[in-house]
């Protein structure tokens, strides 16, 4: 890959506690990538993302992110400008407040306004608008956001996130409060922000067969260490049966590769 990377990590160290999660992690993110992270519940996939949006500093290592120009630590921004940069899904929402589901979309404009809720509103309501189209949450507009579903709150979410319209996407389980559909449609809406827009996407996801589909490029993480790269080389049933310390099956269908559990019964 040629172009500049949106985000390089080298020799990164994140801990928990006493516990070394990942452990001299070096990756280069350029924009066209779509990056699905897999790896086994309390692995360290959360940890990892909140760490590449700078939410917590690295415990050893290093963290560049930039667009265009030399990278530089997320330290080195004002949180406007790297709001601008980047854009994290969490896993969970967290709503004190009544909101509407256009009022929370729009907030992801504030990075742009020149001072608190002074944004271009007409461009701001296309933006919206666009973007709940893009999730399928249209007919849901004027709800208040505390009388969502799990699923429909997340897909509100995501629109916040369309809208803050990143160069680089972080999502930490986008797919993992919805429906089948859903899940697909989510998935195929990452994948063309990668290749229409030449966004980058790092999302972690539980799914390996969505992550096969979809993404162009995996980080897979286990106990003692971490495999990455485009999904043809990464994805191999000796690299997930030792990451998720399980057996699992290839099997081709729909002239796809899927990998499937063995069950024990
Ligand atoms: N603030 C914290 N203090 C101590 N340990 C923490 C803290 N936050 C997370 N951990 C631990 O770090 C480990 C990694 O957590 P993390 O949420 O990153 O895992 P994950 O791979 O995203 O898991 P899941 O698939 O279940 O969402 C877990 O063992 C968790 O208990």
């Amino acid at each position: 890959m040629s172009s500049q990377p949106l985000l390089r990590i080298r020799g990164l160290l994140l801990e928990a506690g006493d516990r070394s999660l990942l452990r001299n992690l070096n990756l280069e993110i350029h924009p066209g990538e779509f990056w699905c992270v897999l790896g086994r519940n309390g692995i360290g996939k959360s940890t990892l993302l909140h760490a590449l949006a700078g939410l917590r500093p690295p415990d050893g290592g290093m963290l560049e992110i930039g667009c265009g120009n030399a990278l530089r630590p997320h330290r080195e921004y004002a949180p406007a400008m790297l709001a601008r940069l980047r854009g994290l899904l969490p896993q969970h929402q967290f709503d004190a407040f009544s909101s509407s589901v256009m009022e929370t979309v729009a907030s992801g404009r504030f990075p742009y306004g020149v001072g608190f809720m002074q944004l271009d509103e007409e461009d701001a309501q296309a933006r919206v608008q666009k973007a709940l189209e893009q999730v399928g949450m249209t007919g849901h507009r004027h709800a208040d956001i505390t009388r969502l579903s799990g699923g429909e709150r997340q897909r509100v979410a995501l629109a916040t996130l369309l809208v803050q319209d990143p160069p680089l996407c972080l999502l930490d389980e986008p797919t993992s409060h919805q429906d089948m559909p859903a899940q697909q449609s989510i998935m195929a809406l990452l994948r063309e922000l990668v290749l229409s827009q030449a966004k980058a996407v790092v999302a972690s996801c539980h799914d390996i067969n969505l992550a096969a589909g979809f993404a162009t490029h995996v980080l897979i993480l286990s106990d003692d260490g971490y495999r990455a790269g485009p999904c043809g080389e990464v994805l191999q049933l000796e690299y997930l049966e030792h990451a998720f310390a399980c057996r699992l099956q290839e099997v081709q269908a729909a002239g796809r590769k899927l990998f499937l559990p063995v069950f024990a019964v």
